[in-house]
């Protein structure tokens, strides 16, 4: 009886305590609006048509008259303020859309729509039956099952700690009674246990479980209206991609949408959510790594639609959590049956390095597990790219730098929204792609592996286990992928991830950090600037979206404007120019490289390709004359993209990275890069009879003798150095320049584990500690190059060629040389040597050389 009162007693208290910090918490922002500056304006923003429009008017007059005089009292040489930008053809800003708003146009006097766009365009957007998944999960047999396994599992445990030995010899004799005694003596009981683990499958579903519903979406959707124009100047989508969703879900109503998002921001979770519902397409449940599950704002997301995971599935290393990974498999796959849209960010954690990481299979696979055991017809995957001009989460400097992550909490929410309110963060951009069937997907792959004589790889329908992989990101660190269908969901992951990164809009801050990272580092003139930027979007043209439109001029500068002052400096220099160059200092570099990253993997394969001709060019005097062969080439970069297999995802599964290759060098050729030259070069016709030549050569591909010809140095064309164009290659190598400048510090300090095993991240220290010194030496040009993520993934890639080896100890990851490395110093300067080869050479004397 006390105990039943303590426990209501206790139950009432934690209550009462969440529900003060919840009220606490709104109240807080409510103050905020109101008590901030701006809540005029924003008052006014709130009810747009009622006649409240004079107040924002006669404070926009205020304003003005302050910025006239600000402006008078500023000294004439500063730069002016630009505070807007085109955002693309073909695009809408959701900040200005309510479609729901005022929809009777005869009888608008009547409509209160009008009054209240925001209020009208929550109200009657499409509401969507959302049912909950948790009760339907906690009945399933599968789990009840998986109770049970846990239960053994615990129960074995507790017997080995108890008896230690004797208890397995007792079981090898089988005696099932005298170990239930034996139990019973020590205190174990297999009933407790039991209940123990049903309990904690009650807890895990509760702490999973989405509350998605109507009632919140409609609310937070309305304070959204309000708040996001604080602190954004637009929310861009494309048109025809949101019409292409919406025939999709016409198309085929019982086919759920996967939405696979690039992830940037915590942001993203309810701006893909905003974006749907106020389109009327149905929000998705979406997968959010537990370290959310804070107050207030834990609460929020999952009635948003956000179903918690854990970021360490197995607790333990090497032992399986069975019960907590069986009630996530069931829980996604329930959710699909009900009928539920799913969002999953499949890099796992937001991008430090601001280019996409490699894809983790866990979410995805159960997916797909849930198309081939028959519970959903098919499933349509949807690669989004998210993209935002300045970052609202701040930067991820610290991280690069090697310090830990500070965890999420209530008061770091409530201080990152504090402060974002105040800022301005410019544009947010969304594009949605085309998506995939996964039926249509797991069809032809199933096609390729049948034609292939590969029957082992045809996928099937297997037993729905969750597998570990060892990762070393954070959300589904632990994958979730049955080991004979790895190689499809790696496949299907990486061409989501390669798609999102290629169809993510190009931002103005993008384009700026890019072009001060790889070719001026020590700043230019606007004018100058400006040119090279019309150069860069001519560029791209074509082949990528840029988000924005307008004069170069009037670009950068609100490119400059958004970064800010510690990022970027607009000075004039002695004759009244204005010099805009990055600020010199590790910190602002490793940032800016975070918005210039975003471009990276665009012209990643041709810095490689262009970096490996460099290092293959022999030193000669005649340096006009030197050469390598296409083939050669073409061979060495191949082994040069392997190098950088973690660091970007370089082709499509469907694609060969030899034809990439190829492509990219023909590229280099028409743009100058390299020149072409053949013995006979002068000979009229000379290029019909190369592609003559060729393909008789294709003809007799049996033949050893004309082989022996035709890849030999005499009929070879050989690629020459072309002086003219120097700078310009210098600015392509610049591209992956500070990426070779970590990877080949990993290799060379790989020396300090010579008879020396060492913390993963007690090295990782030394190296980044290595690098920062270089930098302040200044033989290493790159601060950007101080980069956690990259010597993580040099490190992923030397235990991929077993140069080193990794051991879990107690939960910390311990490194080693392996034997051979261990043994010969020799053998691990050759991987040194091998890793500096991607190192573009300015100082070699081909950079040297006058045109
Ligand atoms: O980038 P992380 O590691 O902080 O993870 C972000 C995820 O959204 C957390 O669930």
């Amino acid at each position: 009886m006390l105990t039943t009162v303590l426990n209501f007693a206790q139950r009432v208290a934690e209550i009462s305590l969440l529900g003060g910090i919840e009220i606490a918490s709104v109240a807080l922002i409510v103050y905020y609006i109101f008590a901030k500056t701006r809540a005029p304006v924003i008052i006014a923003g709130l009810f747009p048509n009622l006649n409240l429009s004079y107040r924002t008017s006669y404070l926009s007059k205020i304003n003005s008259i302050r910025s006239d005089l600000l402006v008078t009292l500023r000294s004439s040489n500063d730069p002016k303020t630009q505070n807007s930008v085109a955002h693309g053809i073909g695009t809408q800003n959701m900040l200005e859309l309510t479609p729901q708003s005022g929809q009777k146009p005869f009888k608008k006097l009547l409509d209160w729509g009008v009054l209240f766009p925001y209020v009208a365009q929550v109200v009657r957007s499409e509401k969507f039956e959302y049912r909950q998944v948790t009760e339907i999960v906690h009945n399933d047999v599968v789990l009840k099952h998986a109770i049970k396994q846990a239960a053994e599992q615990s129960l074995r445990e507790q017997r080995y700690a108890k008896n230690g030995h004797r208890l397995l010899t007792r079981s090898a004799s089988g005696d099932q009674e005298g170990q239930e005694e034996e139990d019973e003596k020590v205190g174990i009981s297999y009933q407790n246990i039991l209940r123990k683990q049903e309990q904690r499958a009650i807890s895990i579903l509760k702490d999973m479980g989405s509350t998605l519903n109507n009632g919140l979406l409609a609310f937070t959707s309305w304070i959204l209206y309000k708040l996001l124009p604080c602190f954004l100047s637009g929310v861009v989508t494309n048109t025809k991609q949101i019409e292409m969703l919406k025939t999709a879900t016409e198309r085929s109503p019982g086919t759920p949408l996967i939405f696979v998002p690039l992830h940037r921001s915590h942001l993203d979770y309810i701006m893909v959510t905003w974006i749907l519902t106020n389109n009327d397409i149905r929000s998705p449940l979406v997968a959010a790594g537990n370290n959310l599950q804070i107050p207030v704002f834990g609460g929020l997301l999952r009635g948003l639609g956000a179903f918690f995971i854990k970021r360490k599935i197995d607790p333990v290393e090497g032992k399986k959590d069975v019960l907590y990974r069986a009630a996530l498999h069931l829980y996604l796959t329930h959710a699909l049956k009900q009928g539920h849209n799913v969002e999953f960010f499949i890099e796992g954690g937001r991008t430090r390095t601001g280019k996409p990481c490699m894809p983790k299979g866990g979410i995805l696979s159960v997916i797909v597990n849930a198309f081939m055991d028959g519970s959903i017809p098919d499933a349509l995957l949807v690669p989004v790219s998210v993209n935002y001009e300045r970052l609202v989460d701040g930067n991820f400097v610290r991280e690069q730098k090697g310090e830990k992550k500070i965890p999420e909490s209530f008061s770091k929410a409530i201080s990152g929204i504090w402060k974002a309110l105040k800022s301005n963060y410019g544009l947010m951009r969304i594009d949605f792609n085309e998506p995939y069937s996964i039926r249509e997907l797991v069809n032809s792959y199933n096609k390729i592996a049948r034609e292939d004589g590969n029957i082992a790889k045809v996928y099937k329908p297997a037993a729905r286990t969750l597998q570990h992989n060892q990762s070393t990101s954070s959300l589904y660190g632990t994958d979730v992928v049955c080991e004979e269908h790895r190689n499809l969901i790696e496949s299907i992951s990486r061409q989501v991830v390669f798609d999102c990164a290629a169809a993510t809009s190009v931002m103005s801050t993008n384009a700026l950090a890019f072009l001060l990272l790889t070719r001026f580092r020590n700043g230019a003139e606007e004018q100058i600037l400006a040119e090279a930027l019309d150069d860069l979007r001519n560029s791209l043209s074509g082949c990528k979206d840029i988000g924005f439109s307008g004069e170069s001029s009037h670009i950068l500068s609100y490119a400059c404007d958004l970064l800010g002052s510690g990022l970027v400096t607009r000075t004039r220099d002695e004759n009244g120019r204005l010099v805009i160059r990055a600020v010199n200092s590790v910190e602002s570099f490793i940032e800016l490289a975070y918005y210039s990253n975003m471009l990276t993997p665009h012209f990643a394969l041709s810095s490689i390709l262009l970096a490996t001709f460099h290092s293959l060019l022999p030193e000669t005097e005649n340096k006009n004359e030197a050469g390598v062969s296409r083939k050669k080439l073409i061979e060495t970069a191949l082994e040069n993209c392997q190098i950088y297999r973690y660091e970007f995802i370089l082709n499509k599964p469907t694609q060969l990275l030899e034809s990439l290759l190829y492509k990219q060098l023909d590229d280099l050729l028409i743009s100058g890069c390299v020149r072409s030259k053949t013995v006979d070069d002068d000979l009229p016709n000379a290029a019909e009879s190369r592609r003559l030549a060729h393909s008789l050569a294709d003809c007799l591909d049996e033949d050893d003798d004309y082989l022996h010809v035709r890849n030999g140095e005499v009929d070879e064309p050989k690629l020459l150095f072309a002086s003219e164009t120097l700078q310009q290659q210098r600015y392509i190598c610049e591209v992956l320049a500070p990426f070779a400048w970590t990877y080949v510090t990993v290799a060379q300090s790989l020396q300090i584990l010579h008879r020396n095993s060492m913390l993963e991240s007690e090295f990782i220290c030394f190296v980044i500690n290595d690098l920062s010194s270089k930098v302040k030496r200044g033989s290493c040009n790159y601060a950007e190059s101080i980069s956690t993520d990259s010597v993580r993934n040099c490190l992923k890639l030397l235990e991929k060629w077993s140069v080193i080896e990794v051991c879990n100890q107690q939960g910390m990851r311990l490194i080693s040389l392996n034997t051979l490395y261990e043994m010969s110093r020799e053998s691990l300067n050759t991987i040194v040597k091998k890793i500096d080869a991607i190192v573009p050479k300015f100082n070699s004397g081909y950079f040297n050389v006058t045109p």
